[in-house]
Formats: structure tokens, C-alpha cells, sequence
């Protein structure tokens, strides 16, 4: 993750971080042992009195827990990625838990389960004990990725279908069927009472029942099971006489999948809840008010046009939802909030288009969303600039971000609202310790904000190519074609691994100062992941809210390259550590070429001086005694600087003294 500094130090002993990689490296010994051995039964009456009496405990623990034990980072071991299953469930065979092999991926299968137990809920994870249709009993984790639309998912029902199940070993080296991707865990339709052929009355009446059960679910706020509902109503779609049950159940439909943030499913329900599609909006009744039926007509699908526009604009297409708000609007009761949403949807396009911001707005609204989320999620569009995505041309560095046209010195290059953004204060914004096995590394990694993505992107799968097309170490591994794949029949496909991957080299850390929302606060801004890393950068980032403004520093010719810095230490080590921890890569720009002339008494003079300068930064009495301070700063920058060497670094910035430069320009404008 792009934080800011020192946002990825880690403070774990040794000891620590030696028992986080030996437990690892065993689980991989044991699994690799027992790869291909056939499941060994388990007692069911112990398995289940284990389960419920480890839930209980994880309940009470929840609610005794100190914050300082809530806040010890969980341990995650990272990196041995497996594509997500992307057959659709006709093309699976059913098997049974007696017929599972360890550390085996059950391809070409699925699995039917019962939640035998109460759910065990840890940060991390979350796991019960179920049993298929025999009464075998086994052990089912999810992990990580284990809450949908706010709700632990082994929670939310108690059948399952495992699609290409996974056994394998726990951490703790038990035996486990295991869940990563969220889209492998199927929650089947609960309600199984539908007819086989039903007649176009039994399906009414049953459609029927099902609507009002999903209505009052949703009166009661459980937008989940009134999705259920109306979905499993929908299923009788076919059966139905007449058009007009299914466009109401779409419509409802749509309004709870826009209150479940699942945009892409809002917009297809509204637009296929229309009775008159095809009026274009000009079905306005003002000929025949006698004509009830018209009027109710034209209301309905005032209603769909209303909840498409507010999914597309959601979705972030201005354009789309400007033409459905327009909609609306030429049909009664012609609402006034129309009018407002029009409007708000032409400042978008005008954003997007033109970058004409108005950022007093902006600001002041995160200003009053001072403590709140919802402010800090500002009501704006992305501007891409003259701005072009391609390759950089240098090895090993991938694409590369570059100005289509000249762009000038404090002119805003881009301008990008956060794709996802997981503020420190919310509960989503959980912290792990990851060690990866690829490289043998233990880092801080903003885990939330990869869960946050995923539950986005099963909400809204066309969103996942723009997300998966970032670069990230894992491509995915199903095959040709395959990882392109975002979903099947049985819903949106998403591979959390490419997720995860993502997510560590292009998120951005956003700052207490910038983000208002603390240190751990992180986001992923997909546009401006393109930028590559330089210690020389000609661009700067400021963030109101979940914007990021993206400004030239100094002149760009059309054709350069725009750069940023994702680590700004003055340290060269420091620096290069971080460089390789978090994005995996050896800066070669002239000024790491030129510090790498320093011998070690010019780095550690110079280090010193910068901590001196560092701790004059940050002592309260600097402002205060004036006069005395600018003397200090003057003679602590003069001599930061003259550990430089002026023909080496000629023309280069010196970046152990900018901090005390910065305040000097400041103390004495
Ligand atoms: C935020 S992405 C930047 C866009 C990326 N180059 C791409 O192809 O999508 C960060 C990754 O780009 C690469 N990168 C960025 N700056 C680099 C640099 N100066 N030298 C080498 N690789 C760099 C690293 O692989 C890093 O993990």
C-alpha cells in the first residue's frame, strides 16, 4: 500500500515474527504430507459440543476484550492463490463429505451442506461445524471474506452449496473445509416449495405470497431476505399470466438493491420493471385524465426511471443517468427531485468532462461531515485529463500513466473519486499481519480495504474488469480466458487472491491531516494506480474526502511520464526498503543513482541531521521563539545540504532537507 511514511512499520518482535513464519511453513510441511489422503471421519457429538462451546467463547470475548487486546493485529498467511470456481452448478457434480481428500481442490464438484452449530465469529474468519445429507460431520471456515451486505455469511443461512469444495488444513493444522472466495459459497434459495409445472394460478398465488413476504422484510429493513423474496418470485416468471406481478416485483427489487449498494442488479430490475418501455418517457398523460390506469402507468415507471438514473449514477455513468432522469421527469408526478437530480448529474458530467470542480463544495462538505462517513465519500465525479494509460517502456515497470498534452505547473491533472475507501474509525478498516510465502515477508496489509473491494465488486460485477485489470503479482491462474471470467449463472465470480494482490501494490494510504480519517485509513483510486513511483516526481496528491487531486508540481511535456512519490523518506535506505517491501521494486531514477555514491559516514552524518531536523519539526516551541527558530532551521538546512555533493547531485532535489525548507519558506513568507 502507497501510505504515508512510516506507515508500514511493523512492530513485532523477532520472536514474533519467527513463531508467525515456522507455524506457516509447518502447515505447508503438513499439508504437502497429506495432499491426496482420504478424509478421516469425525465424531459428531464431540465435533458439534467443540463448535458451540468455541462460539460461546468467541461471543464472551467479543464482549470482555480490552480495546488494547482488540487492537493486536490478527496473523494472515498470504500467497498461495488458487482460481475461484467458474462453472456454473449443472455443470458440477454432486459429492458427499465422506468422499473429501486433504489439501485436494474438489474440481468438477460441489457440495451440499447444513450448518450443524452456531457460528464462531473471529476477526479473520468465521467457521461452524455442518453435515451433508448422511449426518457426516465436518468443519467449514470462511476466510476472511466472510460478511455479505454487512452480515457473516455462514450467519445469514443454514444451507449451503460449496462449489469445487477445498479441504484442507487450519492454521492450527485441523482439518477444514475451507472457503476463500466468497463466490464459491452459494446460499441456495431457502424456499423450496415451488411446484415442478406449476398452472398460471398456483404460480400467481405463490409469486404472489412471496412478494408480500418480501415486502414485509424490507419494512422490517432486512434487505437480504427481501431480496431472497422477490428473487425466488421472480423465479416464476415464466409461469405467470401476465406481465404485470413480475415488473412490480422487479421494481421492488431494484429499490432494495439500491439500498444493498448492488447498482448493476437496480439498474437491470428497474429498467425491466417498465410498462411502457417504450414511450421513451413520453407516455404524459394530459389528454385523457379520466384515464387512471395511464396515469398509474406512467407513475410506475416514473418509479423505474428514478431508481436505473440513481443506479447509474451511482455506478458512476453520468451520462446514462441524465438520460433516465430525464425520463422521469417528462412523466407525472413530473417530481420536483428530478429536477435536483438532473442538475447534480450535469455538475457530474461537467466534472468529468471539462474538470470544472467546485471544491469550496467539496470541502465544505467534508467539513461538515467532520466524524461522519458519509461526507468524506464526496458526491463527485472522476476527471481523467489529458491523461493516456500505456506501457512505460522500461523493464520490470509495467504500464505507466502519461500526459496526452503539456500540462502546466499547479494545473490539476487528474482528478479521481476513490473506487473503495475504508476510513481508520470504521469497523471495516481491519489491519493484519500478513506473512507471504512467496517472499518470505511479514507486512502490515490494509485487509479491510480488500474486503471492502470484493464486497463491491459481488455487488456490481461490471466493475471487476476495470479492478482486475490493475497490476498485482497474482494474475490468476484458471487459464486461457478463464480469469476474465466475472460470473456465471449462479451469480458474480470474484478471484480474492488477484484482490488481495491488487490491493498491496495500488492502494493508497490517505492521512489524518488529507483524509481526516486517522493512519489506517486506505483507499483504491483505479486511474491514478496507473502512476508509477519516482524520487524525482513532477506531480503531488492532496485528497479531499475520497478525492484525489492529482497536481503538476512542474511542467509536463505531452508524452511524459507522470510520477508521484509513494515513499518521500530523504533516508536512500529507508526509502528503498519501502520501496521493495510494499511494491517490489529497486528505484533506479538519478537520484537513488546518486545517493548510491554516499559512503556510510556521509549517510550517517546526514541522517543524524535530519533527525535533528525531524525532532525540530515536530517540537512545540519552533513557532513560538521566531526569530531564534528561523537562525536553527537555517543552519540545520545549510548543513543537511552540504552533505551532498554539489556535482553529483546537481540539478537533483535533496530530500533530507525539504521538511525544514518547506517550514523555513513558511516561517519567513
Ligand atoms: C501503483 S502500480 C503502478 C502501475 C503499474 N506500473 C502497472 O503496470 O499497472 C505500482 C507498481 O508499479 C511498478 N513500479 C512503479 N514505479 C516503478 C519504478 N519507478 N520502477 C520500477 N517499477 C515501478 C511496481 O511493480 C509497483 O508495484
Amino acid at each position: 500500500m502507497a501510505s504515508q511514511n512510516h506507515g508500514n512499520t511493523i512492530y513485532l518482535t523477532e520472536q514474533e515474527a519467527e513463531r508467525i513464519r515456522a507455524a506457516a511453513k509447518e502447515r505447508l510441511r503438513k499439508c504437502l504430507e497429506l495432499a491426496g489422503h482420504a478424509r478421516e471421519s469425525r465424531d459428531s457429538k464431540a465435533a458439534i459440543s467443540q463448535a458451540t462451546g468455541a462460539s460461546l467463547m468467541a461471543d464472551m470475548g467479543s464482549m470482555t476484550v480490552s480495546k488494547a487486546e482488540l487492537s493486536t493485529l490478527p496473523a494472515l498467511v498470504v500467497g498461495q492463490p488458487y482460481p475461484p470456481c467458474i462453472a456454473p452448478f449443472p455443470d458440477l457434480q454432486p459429492m458427499t463429505i465422506a468422499n473429501l481428500r486433504l489439501e485436494t481442490h474438489h474440481r468438477g464438484h460441489q457440495l451440499t451442506v447444513k450448518r450443524a452449530t452456531p457460528v464462531v465469529i473471529l476477526s479473520t474468519r468465521s467457521w461452524a461445524m455442518v453435515q451433508d445429507e448422511s449426518g457426516e460431520t465436518e468443519r467449514l471456515e470462511i476466510v476472511l471474506h466472510r460478511s455479505r451486505h454487512g452480515k457473516d455469511v455462514l450467519e445469514s443461512a443454514s444451507t449451503f452449496i460449496i462449489k469445487e469444495p477445498y479441504f484442507t488444513l487450519t492454521e492450527e493444522g485441523e482439518p477444514t473445509l475451507r472457503i476463500d472466495h466468497l463466490s464459491d459459497l452459494v446460499v441456495p434459495n431457502q424456499d423450496d416449495k415451488t411446484p415442478q409445472s406449476p398452472t398460471a394460478e398456483e404460480a400467481s398465488k405463490i409469486a404472489l405470497a412471496r412478494k408480500q413476504k418480501g415486502n414485509a422484510a424490507l419494512q422490517k429493513s432486512n434487505l437480504p431476505l427481501a431480496q431472497a423474496y422477490y428473487t425466488s418470485a421472480l423465479a416464476l416468471t415464466t409461469h405467470l399470466p401476465s406481465p404485470s406481478l413480475a415488473q412490480d416485483l422487479h421494481r421492488n427489487r431494484a429499490h432494495v438493491n439500491l439500498l444493498l449498494s448492488e447498482f448493476d442488479a437496480a439498474k437491470s430490475d428497474a429498467l425491466a420493471a417498465l410498462i411502457n418501455p417504450a414511450s421513451k418517457g413520453n407516455n404524459n398523460n394530459t389528454h385523457d385524465d379520466d384515464d387512471e390506469d395511464a396515469t398509474r402507468t406512467a407513475e410506475l415507471d416514473a418509479k423505474a426511471y428514478f431508481r436505473a438514473a440513481s443506479a447509474a449514477y451511482q455506478l458512476g455513468h453520468f451520462r446514462e443517468a441524465q438520460a433516465l432522469f430525464e425520463k422521469q421527469l417528462h412523466l407525472p408526478p413530473h417530481d420536483k427531485g428530478a429536477i435536483a437530480n438532473l442538475a447534480r448529474t450535469q455538475a457530474r458530467l461537467r466534472e468529468q468532462g471539462k474538470g470544472v470542480y467546485d471544491f469550496a463544495r467539496i470541502r465544505a462538505s467534508v467539513l461538515a461531515a467532520a466524524g461522519g462517513n458519509v461526507g468524506r465519500r464526496v458526491d463527485a465525479a472522476s476527471f481523467a485529463g489529458a491523461t493516456e494509460v500505456r506501457e512505460s517502456g522500461e523493464e520490470g515497470k509495467g504500464k505507466g500513466l502519461f500526459a496526452a498534452k503539456g500540462i502546466a505547473a499547479g494545473e490539476v491533472v487528474l482528478c479521481e473519486k476513490a473506487f473503495c475507501v475504508v476510513w481508520g474509525h470504521e469497523r471495516e478498516a481491519v489491519t493484519a499481519v500478513t506473512y507471504d510465502v512467496r517472499d518470505d515477508r511479514i507486512r502490515v496489509a490494509p485487509v479491510g480495504l480488500g474486503r471492502a473491494v470484493v464486497e463491491r465488486l459481488m455487488g456490481n460485477s461490471s466493475l471487476t474488469g476495470g479492478v482486475m485489470g490493475l497490476f498485482g503479482d497474482w494474475q490468476g491462474g484458471g487459464g486461457e480466458g478463464r480469469d476474465d471470467v466475472f460470473g456465471t449463472d449462479d451469480g458474480p465470480v470474484v478471484d480474492v487472491f488477484r484482490v488481495h494482490d491488487i490491493v498491496s501494490r495500488n492502494a493508497f494510504g490517505v492521512g489524518g491531516k488529507d483524509g481526516g480519517g486517522g493512519g489506517q485509513s486506505a483507499g483504491l483510486w483505479i486511474r491514478a494506480a496507473y502512476i508509477n513511483h519516482s524520487c524525482i516526481p513532477n506531480t503531488e496528491r492532496e485528497f479531499i474526502g475520497d478525492l484525489m487531486v492529482v497536481r503538476a508540481t512542474k511542467r509536463i511535456a505531452a508524452g511524459e511520464e507522470i510520477v508521484h512519490s509513494y515513499d518521500e523518506s530523504g533516508d536512500y535506505k529507508t526509502r528503498q526498503q519501502a520501496l521493495m517491501t510494499t511494491w517490489g521494486f529497486e528505484c533506479g531514477c538519478a537520484l537513488c543513482v546518486a545517493e548510491t555514491g554516499d559512503d556510510a559516514a556521509v549517510r550517517a552524518k546526514r541522517g543524524k541531521l535530519a533527525a535533528e531536523a525531524d525532532a525540530f519539526l515536530t517540537s512545540p516551541s519552533a513557532p513560538v521563539k521566531k526569530r531564534l527558530a528561523i537562525v536553527k532551521a537555517r543552519s540545520l538546512a545549510k548543513a543537511i545540504d552540504e552533505t551532498y555533493d554539489e556535482e553529483r547531485y546537481k540539478g537533483l532535489p535533496r530530500l533530507a532537507s525539504r521538511g525544514i525548507r518547506q517550514w523555513l519558506a513558511k516561517a519567513t513568507a
